[in-house]
């Protein structure tokens, strides 16, 4: 994978280093910008993208003199040009400029646009050989072969910033990548973690949501609580580690301060700790090849005093046990189960389904939507749109 030092501007001494920010609205989006607002003249904002939120966009382009603002939903285009009257900040809306923004020459681009949503725009980015800071896990999931070779075709710079993954950068020996043993990717187990199925069955969006340790986005947040999160994140790191999946294991540890580890041959466990506070892995990245600061607190564990490890539990939680057969099942599966659980999310954030029938839509989906495997960006595209049609079905058909 494309672990490669290919040049940065040195944002430490030299000319600005460019950046774009996909997504940069959301949670990831907006402690990327606090990060770059800390370090004034170390950072030219190139791109900002949302999906429709003018008016948190409109005041970021303004606050960082971005060179262009774009709107995924051309609905909004009127509002963001409005907004942006009088400004220098160039103005665009729908799929194709959001693809454009990205095609832009930052050297730097975080992709932090939730959901498969964010793949073409990413892929731009790649397509051009940029620093790929992401957060995006969607696009691995639906499209992860494709992407990495993409990263490596291209001579991208790839740079985790999910949090697990982050980590296991940190600590992976890619020159001697034989030597490693397993990833163990930590859990928090989510606000639902000690819950039976049967205390699971009239949760609310509200509880789901309130993730014990990280404040997030709303999708992901739901994905903790299902534990699709960490279902999604094994199949990221299969794909960014190039690691097969019988080495990969999950392990729940409710703190979340230990972020991920890898084993090494020897007995070795390598492992990154901290805060969770997501400036810490944007960090890695916006500074990358040399670390900067993050005003994150400081990691205590005397303070702390313990830390909890428990076995994962299919049972309770099903999405772990639906991501090993899709992995098992290969060819399209990845990419039905992740577009699947998008729209069942989405359903159940809009009160539309109750929290366990997002799994089971999730599997029925599989069962429904034909397996070939994607060979290109089209195929993966199509079998993301088929798979939504499917899902959303079922749910008008329990409806009805
Ligand atoms: N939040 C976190 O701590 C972590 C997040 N991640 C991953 O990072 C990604 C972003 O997560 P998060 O920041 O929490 O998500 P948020 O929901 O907070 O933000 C999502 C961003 O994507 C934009 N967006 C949504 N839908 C579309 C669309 N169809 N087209 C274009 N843009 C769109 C949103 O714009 P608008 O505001 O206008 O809706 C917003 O800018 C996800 O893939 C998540 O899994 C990974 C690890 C940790
Ligand atoms: C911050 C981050 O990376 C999230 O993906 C986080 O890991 C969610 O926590 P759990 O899925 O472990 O509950
Ligand atoms: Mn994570």
């Amino acid at each position: 994978m494309g672990r490669t030092t290919a040049p940065l501007g040195d944002a430490e001494s030299g000319a600005p280093r460019t950046v774009t920010v996909l997504g940069s609205t959301g949670s990831i989006g907006t402690n990327t910008l606090d990060l770059i607002g800390r370090n004034p003249g170390r950072y030219q904002v190139e791109a900002l993208t949302a999906n429709s939120n003018v008016e948190t966009l409109a005041a970021q382009a303004r606050a960082f003199n971005a060179r262009l603002a774009v709107v995924a939903d051309p609905a909004h285009y009127g509002a963001l040009k409005e907004a942006l009257a009088g400004t220098d900040t160039e103005v665009a809306a729908g799929p194709q400029a959001l693809k454009d923004a990205a095609a832009r020459p930052a050297e730097w681009v975080m992709a932090a646009i939730v959901g498969a949503a964010g793949l073409e725009p990413t892929l731009e980015a790649v397509n051009r050989g940029a620093t790929i800071a992401l957060a995006n896990k969607e696009c691995l999931v639906c499209a992860g072969e494709l992407f990495m070779t993409a990263v490596s075709d291209k001579g991208a710079t790839f740079l985790p910033v999910d949090s697990e993954h982050n980590a296991i950068f940190q600590v992976f020996d890619f020159e001697q990548r034989s030597r490693v043993d397993r990833i163990i990717l930590t859990a928090s187990g989510g606000p639902f973690r000690t819950w039976t199925r049967e205390q699971m069955v009239a949760v609310t969006p509200e509880q789901a949501v309130a993730h014990p340790n990280w404040s997030m986005g709303a999708k992901i947040s739901v994905d903790s609580a299902t534990m699709m999160n960490k279902g999604l994140e094994f199949i990221e790191a299969h794909h960014i580690f190039a690691m097969p999946v019988d080495r990969i294991d999950i392990l729940v540890h409710p703190q979340s301060v230990i972020h991920s580890m890898v084993s090494y041959v020897d007995g070795s466990v390598l492992a990154q700790l901290g805060t969770p506070d997501m400036r810490t892995p944007i960090a890695f990245t916006l500074g990358w090849p040399r670390r900067m600061e993050a005003p994150t607190a400081r990691l205590d564990l005397g303070t702390i005093g313990t830390l909890q490890f428990e076995a994962p539990d299919e049972t309770r939680f099903p999405a772990l046990r639906l991501v090993r057969e899709a992995l098992k099942a290969g060819g399209a599966a990845p990419t039905i189960l992740n577009a699947a659980n998008e729209v069942a999310v989405a359903a159940f954030l809009a009160r539309r389904i109750a929290f366990l029938d997002i799994a089971a839509l999730v599997e029925r989906s599989l069962e429904r939507v034909p397996h070939a495997a994607p060979t290109s960006l089209e195929d993966v595209l199509a079998i993301d749109r088929d798979a939504r049609a499917v899902c959303a079905d079922l749910i008008q058909a329990a409806a009805a």
